[in-house]
Formats: C-alpha cells, structure tokens, sequence
C-alpha cells in the first residue's frame, strides 16, 4: 500500500514529533500553559487555512462521494476542532475574536503557504499527500498520549487529548489515507516520489510547529507597528 510506503520514509520525524517535549508535556500534563496557549493561537491560524484546502479538496473532487467527505472535513474542522481551540482559548481567557486577530508566526506564514501552494497548483493526489500527515500524525500521537494513563483525564490537557483519539478524527484520518491509495493506484514512480516529497515536507513542518511552540517563535526580526 502507498501509505505504508510513506509511513515507513517519514518515521523518523513522525517519532522525532511524538518525543517532541512539547508533545511529551501535553502528555503527562506539566507543560507549560503559556507555551499552549501560544500553539493553539497559532494552531487557530493554521486551521482557518486547512480548511481552505478541505474546500479545494472538493472543487477537485472526482465523484460526488469523495467531494461530500470534504465538505465533512471543512465542516467539521470549523465546528468541532476549532470549537476545541475556542474552549481553550474561553479557560485561559481569549477572547474569541482576539483568536482571529492574532499575529501569524514566521512557521505558520512557511507551513500554511506550502500547503496551500501545492495543492492549489497540482491535482487532488498532491492536495491529499499534503494534509495527510496532519490528520493521520495528529490521530497517532492522539491515540499513543491516550494510552498514558491519567493523560485523557487531566484537568487540563485531557480535552486536547480526547479530541485527537476520538473515533470520529480517526475515521477522517482512515478516509484521506484511503483515498491516497486509491489515488496513487497506476501511477509512475516518478509521480510517485513526488508525492512522497510532500507528504515528508509537511511531516517535517508539523515537527517544525512543536519546536516553535515550545519555543514560543515569532520572527527573528521584529518592527512596531
Ligand atoms: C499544525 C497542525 N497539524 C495538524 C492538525 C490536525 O488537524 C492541527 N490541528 N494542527
């Protein structure tokens, strides 16, 4: 299967993600509340821009099913993922229109630019190898901080666990890997390989979002405005 190909290149990041002390904190529970609060604002940002790439998803949509499976995935990425970031943001006291306004950071702007340009310019296999490591990675770690014991019950990071080993999430993951496959079926390993290309250099941005949460990473440079 396809997906085990890129399963099996993109490991050592996916693992290198899963023992990211930011992932590690959530986990057993002592990270750091302003570190989180910081990822799920720029988490909000990155979200608004996924969604856009649920709505391409169905402009290119082969068949009605494959297109109504998007449109479930932009829906639900509205309503029910970000209502997750706008509970949080309500407990550490954000205002919910503050969450919009927030400013991007130099690896949101990188990450959400590179998904939107692939997958605006190439075919639909390009569009689902970009957003498979989000949803599949996401489920993963969900699912492996579930089985911490304590980590879905804590008072705080519980939530954000329970959400990303939900069924529902997980189903949406099995979706999109299963539509890679049907996607990848008859293609050249040339095309191949390109795929593989972007399914491992969003595996690296999702690694690359852990480290400047924990990091708290703006710009390098910064100006009053
Ligand atoms: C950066 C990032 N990747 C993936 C997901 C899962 O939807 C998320 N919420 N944020």
């Amino acid at each position: 299967m396809f997906t085990d190909r890129l399963y099996k290149t993109a490991k050592p990041i996916w693992e290198a993600s899963y023992h990211h002390p930011f992932v590690q904190g959530i986990g057993n529970g002592t990270l750091d509340i302003d570190k989180f609060r910081f990822f799920m604002e720029q988490d909000y940002l990155y979200l608004i821009e996924y969604c856009r790439l649920f709505a391409l998803g169905s402009l290119k949509a082969h068949n009605l099913q494959t297109m109504t499976v998007f449109a479930d995935l932009l829906h639900s990425t509205l309503k029910v993922e970000m209502d997750l970031h706008r509970q949080y943001a309500e407990r550490i006291g954000i205002e919910k229109e503050k969450l919009e306004q927030v400013q991007p950071a130099a690896t949101t702007v990188a990450y959400t630019s590179y998904m939107l340009n692939v997958s605006q310019r190439g075919s639909l296999a390009e569009l689902v190898a970009a957003v498979l490591p989000c949803t599949w990675s996401y489920y993963e770690i969900g699912t492996r901080l579930h089985e911490i014991p304590g980590a879905s019950e804590h008072e705080f990071y519980g939530e954000w666990v329970k959400m990303y080993a939900s069924t529902e999430f997980g189903e949406l993951a099995k979706w999109l890997k299963d539509l890679m496959n049907e996607l990848a079926e008859g293609k050249r390993e040339e095309e191949l390989k390109w795929l593989e290309d972007i399914f491992v250099t969003t595996s690296k941005y999702e690694y690359m979002f852990w480290e400047m949460s924990e990091r708290k990473e703006m710009w390098p440079i910064e100006i009053n405005s």
